[in-house]
C-alpha cells in the first residue's frame, strides 16, 4: 500500500469513526430523550478543551459557553466517558442525593486509592473528622499549622517522605494508567500503597492549603476585610496569654473570619465540581441518563450565578451575615448530601487557626499581577472530586511586606530570618564554638545596640548595654520566659510564678539564701569539700575539672539544703540531675529514648525521693524534732505554717529542684574557670595562696572553716568576679513582654521575647580598662564600675537570690584547692574553649595535670608557696598516647565526655619545667 493510499484511509476512518459511533448511540438510545450536546470526537470528547480552561482558570467561561449553547443540561464526553453536565442548584441536589449516582471510578484511581477501600475509609474519615475531635486537635494545631500553610505538613522526615510520595500519586493520577517500571504510573503506585491509608490527608491537605491560599491572595486586596478579621482575632488573642494555645471556644468566636473564607470559598471553591456515575438508566429534567453515562456537576456556575448571589463578582463576606438567605444547595463547596465532605470542620478550624496567626503577625501584598496569569495544575486525586488547582505558583509568592500592626510600629532594627528558623542555628553554633561573643558584636555592629531577631520560633529584640540590663532585670511587663522544657521538667517553680505567689516564693527563696543562713552552712561546705577533694584529687596526676566541679557543687547543694548525705540515694539524684539538665537543652518532644524523655523519667524519680524527704521532714517537725534552719524543707514547711506562703508540698518539690538546677550548674563553672586562669596566671595564683595559707595558719588542721575566715577571703573572691567578668556562667537574661513596651524609642509588641547579653557590657572596654586583660586589680575599688556594667548574679527583683551561697562555697573550694594542689592545662591557653551549652550556662570540660604540693598534707597550713612554672609542650589536638598510659581513668572520663557532647575536647599536655 502506498503513503498516499494509507493517509487516505486513515482520514476515511477519522470521518467514519464518528459518524458510525453517532449511528450506533443513536440506534442505542432511539427511545431516549438524551440532552442536547455532542459526544465529540471518539476518547477524546471534549477532554482536551475542558482540561485547557481548568489549566487556564477559564472553566466558567466554559460552561457558561456550554449553557448559552446547549442550555443547563447538556451531554458531551470526558476522559473517554459520555457525560451528562448538569448546572444549578437542581443539579447539585440530584448528584449528591440521588441513591442511583455512584462516585465515578477510574482505572487510575482505582489502582492508587483502591476502589473498595474507598467506602472504608470514607467511614474512618468521618468518624475521624467529626466535630468533636477537631475540638482538641485545634489546641495542637496552634503552631503547626502555621508551618503547614508554608510546609504542607510538620517539618521532619515524615513530612519529606509525604511530600514525595504525594508528587508521585499526583503525577501518576494524570499519566497514562499503564504499569510499566520506572514511568510515573508504576511510581505513583509504590507511592500509593504507602500512603494509602492516610487518604484522608490528601483531600485536607489540598483543599485546606487552597483555601487559605486563596483567603490571603483576596486579602492581599481587601484591607478593609483584613482590618476587620485582625480586629476579631486580636481581641481573641487580648484574653490569653503570650504562649496560650487557642481553645476550641476560641474558634467558635472567630466568625467574621470564617465568614470571608466561606466568601473564598464561594469565588474560588477548593473543590470545583463533582463525578458521579449512573448505576442505571435515571432521568432528570425529563432527560434520559443512561446507565454507565457520567454526571457532572460544578460549583462554580451556582456560586457565581446572580440569581442567587447579589453582585456575585464582588468579595462580599458581607452576604454571609444571614446565611439562611442563601438558597439551599446554592453555596456548595463541601458538596452535600451523604457523601458531603466528613473534613469541613477540620478545614475549617485548621483555616481559622492558620489566620490568627497569620493576619496578627504580618500584612502581605501580592507579587503577581492582579490579572496575572494563575498556573494551574488539575488534579485527578480522586474522580468524585476534582480539585482546583494545586497552590497556583505566582499566589504562593505573597510579599510578606510588614509585620501586622507593626506597620505603625518602630521595630528594632534586624531581620527576622526565615520563619521558624530565623537565628536560631547560628546563634545555637556560636553558642557551642563559645563564639558567641563575637557574635553579638557582628551583629551591633550591623544593626546598633538594639536588633530584632527570631529565635526558637520566637520574635526576639537583642539589647546590649548597662541601660539594656536595667531595662530588662527591672520592667515589669517582662517577665521570665518559660520554655516548655522547664515546665515539664521543673514544674510550677518560682521561674513559672507570677502576682502574689511569685513575691511570697521569691521572699521565701531570698530568706532561706539571705547571708545569717549561709553562715549557717559552712561547717556543712567545708565537709563536703574535703571529703569530695580526698575522693577525686588527692592521688589522681591528671583530673578533669568541670564534671569534678558540678559533683562538688552537687554534693554542697544536696546537703546543706536538702540534708541529703552522700550514699546511694544522692548518688541516684546525681544521675538524674544531669539527665535533666541534658533534657533542658533537647528539643522537648516526648519520644522514647530521646533525652527528653530520659529527662522526663530522671524528673519523675527525683520528684518521688524529693517528696519522700519533704514528707519526712514534715513528720519530724510535727514531732517537733527540727528547727527551720535544718534544711530548706523543713525551712519552706515552717514558713508555711506561719502562713507566709501557701505552697503545697508538691511546689515546694518543684522550687527545691530549680534550686538544685540553679546552684549547681552555675558555681560549678565559676570554679572551673577560676582553676583554669589560675593555671597561666602564677602571680595571681600565688597572691590567693598566700591569703588562704594566712587564714589557715591559725586553724588547727582539721578545723572548718568559719564565716569569718571566708570574709577574710577578699582577694580570691576578687579573682573570682574577675572569672565571672570574663565568662559569666549564665550569659544572658531572657524576658517575655507582656505587653508592647517601647525601648529607646522601638516598640517590642506583646509576646516577643527580650534578651540582655550581658557578656558585651562585660568586655565593654568604656566600662573596664583593657577588658580582655584578666586582671582581678580592677575590682580594688567596686565602686568605680558603673552599675548595671557587672551583672553576673543579673539584677533588679529577679536577681540571684544565691550569689552570697555561691561565694562561699567557691572561696570554701578554693582554700582547700590552692594550698594541696599545682595544676596545668591541658590544652592551648590561646584555643578557643570547648564549650556546651547548659541552657545559660557554659561548661567546658578542662584537664588538668595535677601535683600535689610538697608539703599539703590535708588541712595542712604549712604547704610551700612556690608556684610552679609551666610551659607549653606539645601542639596535639587529642591527648598523647603517653597521657592516656598514664591517667587511664581520667583520660577515659574525658573521651566519654566527648562522645556525651558531641563535642571535641582539645587535649595539649603541658609539661613541667621545674
Ligand atoms: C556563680 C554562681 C551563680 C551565678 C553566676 C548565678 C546567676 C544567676 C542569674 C544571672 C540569675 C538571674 C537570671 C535572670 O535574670 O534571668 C539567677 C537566678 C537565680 N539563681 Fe543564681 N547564680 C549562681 C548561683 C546560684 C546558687 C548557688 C543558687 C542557689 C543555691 C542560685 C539560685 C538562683 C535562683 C533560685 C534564681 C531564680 C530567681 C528568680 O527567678 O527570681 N543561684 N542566678
Amino acid at each position: 500500500m502506498s503513503m498516499d493510499s494509507s493517509m487516505l484511509l486513515a482520514l476515511l476512518l477519522a470521518l467514519f469513526i464518528p459518524i458510525l459511533l453517532h449511528l450506533v448511540t443513536r440506534r442505542k438510545y432511539a427511545s431516549y430523550n438524551l440532552p442536547s450536546g455532542s459526544l465529540g470526537f471518539p476518547l477524546i470528547g471534549q477532554t482536551i478543551s475542558l482540561l485547557r480552561a481548568l489549566r487556564k482558570n477559564t472553566d466558567y467561561q466554559w460552561y457558561q459557553d456550554r449553557i448559552k449553547k446547549y442550555g443547563p443540561v447538556s451531554k458531551m464526553s470526558v476522559f473517554g466517558s459520555p457525560t451528562v453536565l448538569l448546572t444549578g442548584p437542581a443539579a447539585n441536589r440530584f448528584a449528591f442525593c440521588n441513591p442511583d449516582l455512584i462516585f465515578t471510578q477510574t482505572k487510575a484511581l482505582n489502582a492508587l486509592v483502591g476502589g473498595e477501600e474507598l467506602k472504608q475509609v470514607r467511614s474512618a474519615v468521618q468518624g475521624y473528622l467529626r466535630p468533636e475531635m477537631v475540638a482538641p486537635l485545634a489546641k495542637r494545631l496552634t503552631f503547626n499549622i502555621t508551618c503547614s500553610v508554608f510546609f504542607g505538613e510538620e517539618a521532619g522526615p515524615i513530612r519529606e517522605a509525604l511530600a514525595t510520595d504525594f508528587e508521585a500519586l499526583v503525577k501518576a493520577t494524570l499519566s497514562i494508567p499503564v504499569n510499566i517500571p520506572f514511568t510515573k504510573f508504576n511510581k505513583g503506585l509504590s507511592a500509593s500503597w504507602r500512603i494509602r491509608k492516610l487518604l484522608s490527608r490528601i483531600a485536607r491537605y489540598e483543599t485546606t492549603s487552597v483555601l487559605i491560599i486563596f483567603l490571603l491572595r483576596y486579602l492581599a486586596n481587601e484591607p478593609d476585610i483584613l482590618g476587620n478579621i485582625t480586629e476579631e482575632q486580636e481581641e481573641i488573642a487580648r484574653n490569653k496569654g503570650p504562649n496560650e494555645p487557642l481553645t476550641w471556644d476560641d474558634v467558635s468566636r472567630m466568625k467574621y473570619t470564617w465568614k470571608v473564607a466561606m466568601e473564598t470559598l464561594r469565588t474560588v471553591p477548593a473543590i470545583f465540581g463533582s463525578f458521579r456515575t449512573a448505576i442505571k438508566d435515571i432521568e432528570y429534567q425529563g432527560y434520559h441518563i443512561p446507565k454507565g453515562w457520567q454526571i457532572f456537576t460544578d460549583q462554580i456556575v451556582t456560586h457565581l450565578d446572580t440569581n442567587f448571589f447579589d453582585g456575585p463578582r464582588k468579595f462580599d463576606p458581607a452576604r454571609f451575615h444571614n446565611q439562611s438567605s442563601i438558597p439551599p444547595y446554592c453555596f456548595v463547596p463541601f458538596g452535600g448530601g451523604p457523601r458531603m465532605c466528613p473534613g469541613n470542620e477540620f478545614a475549617k478550624t485548621g483555616t481559622l487557626v492558620a489566620m490568627h496567626y497569620l493576619v496578627r503577625q504580618f500584612r502581605w501584598k501580592l507579587c503577581c499581577k492582579e490579572e496575572g496569569k494563575i498556573l494551574l495544575q488539575c488534579l485527578f486525586l480522586d474522580s468524585q472530586l476534582i480539585l482546583r488547582p494545586e497552590a497556583p505558583l505566582d499566589m504562593l509568592i505573597l510579599r510578606v511586606i510588614h509585620m501586622r500592626k507593626y506597620s505603625s510600629y518602630n521595630l528594632p532594627p534586624g531581620s527576622l530570618g526565615f520563619p521558624v528558623i530565623g537565628q536560631s542555628i547560628s546563634l545555637l553554633r556560636a553558642l557551642r564554638s563559645n563564639t558567641d561573643y563575637q557574635w553579638y558584636q557582628d551583629r551591633i555592629k550591623k544593626y546598633g545596640p538594639v536588633s530584632k531577631m527570631s529565635v526558637f520560633g520566637s520574635p526576639m529584640v537583642l539589647l546590649t548595654g548597662p541601660a539594656a540590663n536595667r531595662f530588662v532585670f527591672s520592667n515589669q511587663d517582662l517577665i521570665i520566659t518559660e520554655t516548655k522544657a522547664a515546665n515539664a521538667l521543673i514544674g510550677r517553680s518560682i521561674l513559672t510564678l507570677s502576682g502574689e505567689e511569685l513575691k511570697q516564693v521569691r521572699s521565701a527563696l531570698q530568706g532561706y539564701l539571705r547571708t545569717e543562713m549561709v553562715t549557717k552552712c559552712i561547717r556543712k561546705m567545708d565537709e563536703e569539700v574535703r571529703r569530695h577533694i580526698d575522693l577525686n584529687w588527692v592521688g589522681q596526676k591528671t583530673v578533669t575539672v568541670a564534671p569534678l566541679a558540678k559533683r562538688l557543687t552537687f554534693d554542697i547543694i544536696c546537703s546543706v539544703i536538702f540534708g541529703q548525705g552522700a550514699g546511694p540515694i544522692r548518688e541516684a539524684l546525681a544521675a538524674d540531675f544531669k539527665k535533666m539538665v541534658q533534657a533542658m537543652l533537647s528539643i522537648p518532644v516526648n519520644i522514647p529514648f530521646t533525652k527528653f524523655n530520659k529527662g522526663l523519667s530522671a524528673s519523675r524519680r527525683v520528684r518521688k525521693v524529693l517528696r519522700q524527704i519533704a514528707r519526712d521532714r514534715e513528720a519530724a517537725l510535727q514531732q517537733g524534732h527540727s528547727s527551720s534552719a535544718d534544711d530548706f524543707f523543713t525551712y519552706m514547711l515552717v514558713l508555711r505554717s506561719e502562713g507566709t506562703h501557701s505552697l503545697t508540698v508538691e511546689d515546694i518539690v518543684d522550687n527545691a529542684i530549680l534550686l538544685l538546677l540553679a546552684g549547681y550548674e552555675t558555681s560549678s563553672v565559676l570554679i572551673t574557670f577560676l582553676l583554669r586562669y589560675l593555671a597561666n596566671e602564677p602571680d595571681i595564683l600565688g597572691k590567693i595562696t598566700e591569703e588562704q595559707e594566712e587564714i589557715a595558719r591559725y586553724k588547727g588542721p582539721d578545723e572548718p572553716l568559719t564565716w569569718d575566715d571566708v570574709s577574710r577571703m577578699k582577694y580570691t573572691w576578687k579573682v573570682a568576679m574577675e572569672t565571672l567578668q570574663t565568662v559569666p556562667p549564665i550569659f544572658g537574661s531572657l524576658r517575655t513582654a507582656i505587653k508592647d513596651i517601647e525601648y529607646q524609642g522601638y516598640h517590642i509588641p506583646k509576646g516577643w521575647q527580650v534578651f540582655t547579653a550581658i557578656i558585651i557590657t562585660h568586655l565593654d572596654a568604656n566600662f573596664f580598662d583593657d577588658p580582655n586583660k584578666f586582671n582581678p586589680a580592677r575590682f580594688h575599688n567596686q565602686s568605680s564600675v558603673p552599675p548595671y556594667c557587672f551583672v553576673p548574679f543579673g539584677g533588679g527583683p529577679r536577681m540571684c537570690p544565691g550569689n552570697e551561697f555561691a561565694r562561699t562555697e567557691t572561696l570554701v573550694a578554693m582554700n582547700y584547692l590552692v594550698r594541696q594542689f599545682r595544676w596545668k592545662l591541658c590544652c592551648k591557653d590561646e584555643e578557643v574553649l570547648p564549650s556546651e551549652m547548659s541552657r545559660m550556662a557554659r561548661q567546658v570540660a578542662h584537664i588538668l595535670r595535677l601535683e600535689r604540693r610538697p608539703s599539703a598534707a590535708r588541712g595542712s597550713p604549712s604547704a610551700a608557696l612556690t608556684a610552679g612554672r609551666w610551659r607549653c609542650a606539645s601542639g596535639q589536638a587529642s591527648p598523647p598516647a603517653s597521657y592516656l598510659q598514664d591517667a587511664p581513668q581520667q583520660a577515659g572520663s574525658a573521651v566519654r565526655e566527648r562522645n556525651n557532647s558531641g563535642l571535641p575536647i582539645y587535649i595539649h599536655v603541658y609539661k613541667s619545667t621545674s
